[in-house]
Formats: structure tokens, C-alpha cells, sequence
């Protein structure tokens, strides 16, 4: 098997990421937020949804009961009405044990609520991503991809897409009722403002609630402008610490080939490379964060007092009492909070809607790759041989590599393919077992029959040595008995104890240990079509010999249809696919072709 683009390239970013920033639509960003809310979850999540909107207003309802309650009380502190004082104090603790009350339970509704929609959502991408295959096509068509780092987006992504867009909802129902609620409030506590200019009097009504607005506009408008390239970083500093984390996973699962190679430095430079994008991207972010918290804290400090500056005039001309200029400095502190909400919440938009176009950048990629066109057909029918009519295989750019093959293999048949490396020998039987997307042509398959293909390196998951074994059944498909018997067939008794132990095994084990372990499972699953591709080529030729005599020992009836670089397997098969390059005719870069030949028994 030639080594081609493997899942490393999952660390490449997109042609121009930045293009991705703003990208998505309004109605991508709908498609990604409204199923849950029309799923079979519904109603539950509407419940939970409208409990905490009901809880926050019960919130708001208890900071207007509050305002009064601090106007009533600066007035009784100023009139030393000390039974009045203790009704107060009484009257605070009851509304602060139901204000406790509301908001413990309004973050948990919230929590639940996002857990569970996190979860709807997760396994719905989970189901798409592994669905047609989507996580092999997307890693292989790496052209016009538009996302990268598919378990960031299912991991992190779905993640904060669903907390940010409760907290952006909901802060933004309990910021306007509070807007509402206080403005009404301050209206009515504020009084006109009289003054002349210009040789007229004017007479402003309701003076503090237009301060406010203006105040919170210029400091809202301004925090905007200097925010505003927050979102293309924060979404490139997503991407570069996925790109790094994706470096640092790369050396730990090759470690021993790093070590052998003594790659140390190649790989310090890379990861270094990967992790100067982060500190360059995280300088810009902290450049920008300081400029924007300059404005932010100045903008928060002199609200404490400005409220207090413009009523004083009226306070110290006695037209207000002590409580009413504190009630007027809440109010305002309420209002402006509320309407600073959109300044404060500046930066979960920015990463909500990086993460979006992150979610609808892949979301595409997942669509693109379930509905790529299938130029080669592999169907079931109802025969017991595998069939191939007028199949070419060819690169991802449309070069030939494979002239047009039309075969029959009968079942129980043998097939030895070979040829020169890098000919299309592997890619033709990944074609047959459907993965490989780029030709044309039919290849039919008997219907119900099981298929295995072992590649030359396993898969080994990480877990028990049985489940491993197993794969892909589950673990405890099979009697230990059975997997004994196969084992010592495999010439690997040596680890028949250990079927509870745990580990990473594809460390633990040789490349030649972990090809007759992929043997044990071929003998335990009971394939009848099984396309092995130089799944031997690490053993010793006798143990080779010994599992290939025992395929059609243990399987009767199955067909085989192998690559294998070594002559003596040729025995054990009955037809020779033979790769060899087309016709000069047939013009440069023509690909090859394939030549059937018996195999003398
Ligand atoms: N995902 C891919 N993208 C682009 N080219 C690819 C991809 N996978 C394989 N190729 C190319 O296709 C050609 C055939 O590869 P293949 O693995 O089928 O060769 P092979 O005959 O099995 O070689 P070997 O005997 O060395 O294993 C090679 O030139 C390889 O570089």
C-alpha cells in the first residue's frame, strides 16, 4: 500500500480560512439552531426554555421591587424612622430568599437545557459525519474543503454554539424587559430638565432617561468599533490550537517512528511552527483586548458617578428627597447595565458566530460528501460472485489509473492481484469495498454476503485485548474458547491470558503480531468476500504460508481476493490480476491496465 495523504492532512487548514469568517448565512444559521426545537425533544426543551424566560423575569420583577425598596430605605435612614427601618430589613430578606431561590434554579434549567441540547445535536452530526462515509471523503477530498478539524467541530463547536446561543437569548429577553422596566422607572423619577440656550428655555422630560441612552450609545458604539475584528481572531485561534493539539496527538501515535527516525527536531520545528500561530494570533487578541477594555472599564467606573452628577442639581435644590436620588442612580445603573448587555456580550457573539461558520463550514462538507456524485457503483445482487464491468480507476484530479476492468470472481475463488507499487493495486480493492470514489464503473457484490477487508495496518482500538480481537463486533460476540483456538492457529497464544487487558495495543504489539491478530478476527467473523491487502507482509513466510493454507480450512466457500508482493503466496490462489502499464498508444501518464492469469495448481 503506498502511503498517501493520510489523516494528517485533517491538520491542513482550509486554502483561506479567513473567507470563512461572516460567511454564514441567515438561513445557515437557522438551519443549525432550529431542529432540536421542532425534534421529538420538543416539547421538553420549550418547557425547559420558557421555565428559565419565566425565571429571569422573576428576577427582573424582584430588581424593580428592589429599587423602590432602596428609595423607601435611604428616606428612613435620612428620617431615623427606626420601626420603619425593620419592616425594611424584613421586607429585603424576604425578597432575597425568593431572588436566591429564582436564580439557583434558573443556571440549572439552563444547564439541563444545554446538555441536552448539546447531546441532540452531537449525535445528529456524529450520525452524518459517519454516515456514506463522510469522514473518509471529506479527509481525502481535500480540494474546496471549507472546514477543518472535524472533532473540534463536533467536540468544541456544538459545545458553545448551543451555551452561547442560550446565554445570547436569554440574556437578551431578561436585558430588554429589564430596559423596559427601568426606563419606565426612570421616567417617572426623574423630572424634566430646564435650561436656556440661545435666548429660548428648554424643558427636557424625562432628561436621565436620554443621558443614559446616549451614554450607553456612545459607549456601545464605540466598544463595537474597536471590537470588530475580534471574530476573525478568535475564529484563527480556534483553528490554530486544534492545528497544534492534532501536531502533538501526530507524535504521540507515531512516537516510535519518531524515535526511530530521531525526528525530534523536524517535529520540535513543526510544532513550534503551529504554536508561533498561536502567539502571533493570541497578541493580536490581547492588543485588541487591552484597547477594548480601556474603553470598557472607563466606560463601567464613570457610570458609577455620572448618574449622581446629572441629578444633583436637582437634589441639592431640594426637589428630591435622599431616596429618590438613590432610587434615580440604581434605575440608571439598571438601565445601563441592560443596554451595556450588547457591549458585555460583544465577545460571546464574536466566538458564537466564528463557531457557526465553523458548524456551517462543515456542516457543507458533510452534505458534500454524502452527495458526491458515485461514479463507481458497488451494489449487492443476488448471485454469489463478485462482479466488475467497465471499472477505471482514477486519481482525484481525473488522471487515468486504471484502465477499464470487466472480471468475475466465483465464490470460493482466489484472487492474487500484483503488480509494480504505486500501480492502483490497493486502490482497486478499496474501490471494490466502496471507499474509493474517483472512476466509473459496476462492481456487484453477493447480497447478504460479510465482507472484510484488512489493510496492512490494523486498526486496533484502544480497550480490552478480546475487544480488539472481536472487532468489528462487539466485544463478547465470541466464546473465549473460540477466540483460544484462533489464536493459537494465529501462533499468538502467548497473549491468550490477557483477553481483559486493557491497553493501547497497537503500541504494545509487533506490525507482524497486530497482522495475525487481524487474521483472529477474520476467523472469528466469518467474512465470505475478504480482501486482504498486504495484510501478511510483516510475518515470516512460513506463517503466512500457514494462514493462507487455513483460510479455506476454517472458511469454506470464501473468496479471496489479495495483494501480496511475495511469489510464494502464488499457490494458494487461483487467478493472477496482474497490473501492467497501458499501451504507449495510449498517451503519457495512461495508467495501467490489467491482465488475467491462471495459476497452475
Ligand atoms: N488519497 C489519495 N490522493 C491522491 N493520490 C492517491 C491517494 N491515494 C492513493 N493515491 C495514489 O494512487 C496511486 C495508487 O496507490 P495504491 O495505494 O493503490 O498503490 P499500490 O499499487 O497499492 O502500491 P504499493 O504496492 O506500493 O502498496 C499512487 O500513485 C498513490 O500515490
Amino acid at each position: 500500500m503506498t502511503e498517501h495523504p493520510s489523516p494528517a492532512v485533517a491538520s491542513t487548514p482550509p486554502a483561506d480560512p479567513g473567507h470563512l469568517a461572516n460567511r454564514a448565512t441567515r438561513a445557515q444559521i437557522w438551519r443549525l439552531i432550529r431542529p432540536f426545537w421542532v425534534s421529538e425533544e420538543k416539547w421538553k426543551a420549550w418547557a425547559l426554555l420558557l421555565s428559565i424566560i419565566a425565571l429571569n423575569l422573576g428576577m427582573v420583577y424582584i430588581n424593580v421591587r428592589l429599587n423602590s425598596w432602596n428609595r423607601d430605605m435611604y428616606n428612613v435612614l435620612q428620617s431615623r424612622d427606626y420601626p420603619q427601618f425593620k419592616s425594611l430589613l424584613w421586607q429585603f430578606s424576604g425578597l432575597a430568599f425568593v431572588f436566591v431561590a429564582i436564580a439557583i434554579y434558573s443556571v440549572y434549567l439552563k444547564q439541563a437545557l444545554q446538555i441536552r441540547w448539546r447531546y441532540w445535536m452531537s449525535t445528529r452530526y456524529l450520525d452524518q459525519w459517519l454516515a456514506h462515509r463522510a469522514y473518509y471523503r471529506i479527509e481525502q477530498g481535500q480540494e474546496g474543503r471549507l472546514s477543518d478539524n472535524p472533532d473540534q467541530r463536533i467536540a468544541e463547536d456544538l459545545h458553545a454554539l448551543t451555551s452561547d446561543t442560550l446565554s445570547l437569548v436569554l440574556g437578551f429577553i431578561s436585558s430588554s424587559v429589564t430596559l423596559f422596566s427601568f426606563i419606565h422607572i426612570l421616567w417617572s423619577v426623574s423630572g424634566p430638565l430646564s435650561f436656556s440656550a440661545g435666548g429660548h428655555s428648554w424643558v427636557i422630560p424625562g432628561y436621565m432617561v436620554w443621558f443614559v441612552i446616549a451614554y450607553a450609545a456612545v459607549g456601545s458604539g464605540l466598544v463595537w468599533w474597536i471590537g470588530r475584528p475580534l471574530v476573525g481572531l478568535s475564529f484563527n485561534q480556534e483553528r490554530f490550537e486544534a492545528n497544534f493539539r492534532f501536531g502533538l496527538i501526530r507524535v504521540r501515535e507515531h512516537a516510535e517512528a519518531v524515535a526511530l527516525y530521531r525526528g525530534e527536531a523536524q517535529e520540535r520545528t513543526q510544532l513550534t511552527a503551529r504554536l508561533d500561530d498561536i502567539r502571533r494570533n493570541w497578541w493580536d487578541i490581547m492588543r485588541l483586548t487591552k484597547k477594548l477594555n480601556v474603553a470598557v472599564n472607563f466606560y463601567g467606573q464613570f457610570a458609577v458617578i455620572f448618574p449622581m452628577l446629572v441629578s444633583a442639581p436637582r437634589y441639592f435644590s431640594g426637589a428630591i428627597s435622599l431616596g429618590v436620588l438613590m432610587q434615580i442612580s440604581d434605575a440608571f445603573g439598571q438601565v445601563q447595565d441592560a443596554l451595556s448587555w450588547f457591549i458585555n456580550a460583544f465577545t460571546t457573539l464574536a466566538s458564537w458566530k466564528a463557531s457557526i461558520n465553523r458548524l456551517a463550514g462543515f456542516h457543507a462538507d458533510v452534505e458534500r460528501a454524502a452527495g458526491m456524485a458515485r461514479t463507481i457503483e458497488v451494489t449487492p445482487h443476488a448471485g454469489s460472485a463478485v462482479t466488475v464491468s467497465g471499472l477505471q480507476l482514477s486519481f482525484p484530479d481525473g488522471a487515468p489509473m486504471m484502465r477499464s476492468l470487466d472480471a468475475r470472481v466465483e465464490s470460493g475463488e482466489h484472487v492474487l492481484i500484483s503488480g509494480p507499487s504505486g500501480c492502483g493495486k490497493s486502490t482497486l480493492i478499496r474501490a471494490m469495498a466502496d471507499v474509493w470514489p474517483y472512476g466509473h464503473g459496476q462492481v456487484g457484490l453477493p447480497q447478504d454476503a460479510p465482507v472484510m477487508f484488512l489493510p496492512q495496518r490494523s486498526y486496533l482500538p484502544i480497550g480490552s485485548l478480546r475487544a480488539a480481537l472481536s472487532y468489528p463486533a462487539a466485544e463478547g460476540s465470541f466464546e473465549d474458547a473460540l477466540i483460544t483456538r484462533y489464536l493459537a492457529l494465529c501462533r499468538l497464544s502467548h497473549l491468550a491470558d490477557r483477553l481483559d487487558v486493557a491497553a493501547n495495543w497497537s503500541q504494545a504489539l509487533s506490525p507482524g503480531e497486530q497482522q495475525r491478530l487481524a487474521f483472529v478476527r477474520v476467523f472469528l467473523n466469518r467474512p465470505r468476500i475478504l480482501f486482504l491487502d498486504e495484510a501478511s507482509s510483516a510475518m515470516d513466510g512460513e506463517t503466512e504460508e500457514v494462514l493462507y493454507a487455513a483460510l479455506p480450512r476454517e472458511l469454506p466457500g470464501v473468496t479471496v481476493i489479495s495483494i501480496a508482493h511475495r511469489e510464494t503466496l502464488a499457490r494458494f490462489h487461483d487467478v493472477r490480476w496482474k497490473f501492467v502499464p497501458a499501451a504507449a498508444g495510449e498517451g503519457e501518464g495512461a495508467g495501467h491496465r490489467v491482465q488475467m492469469q491462471p495459476i497452475a495448481s
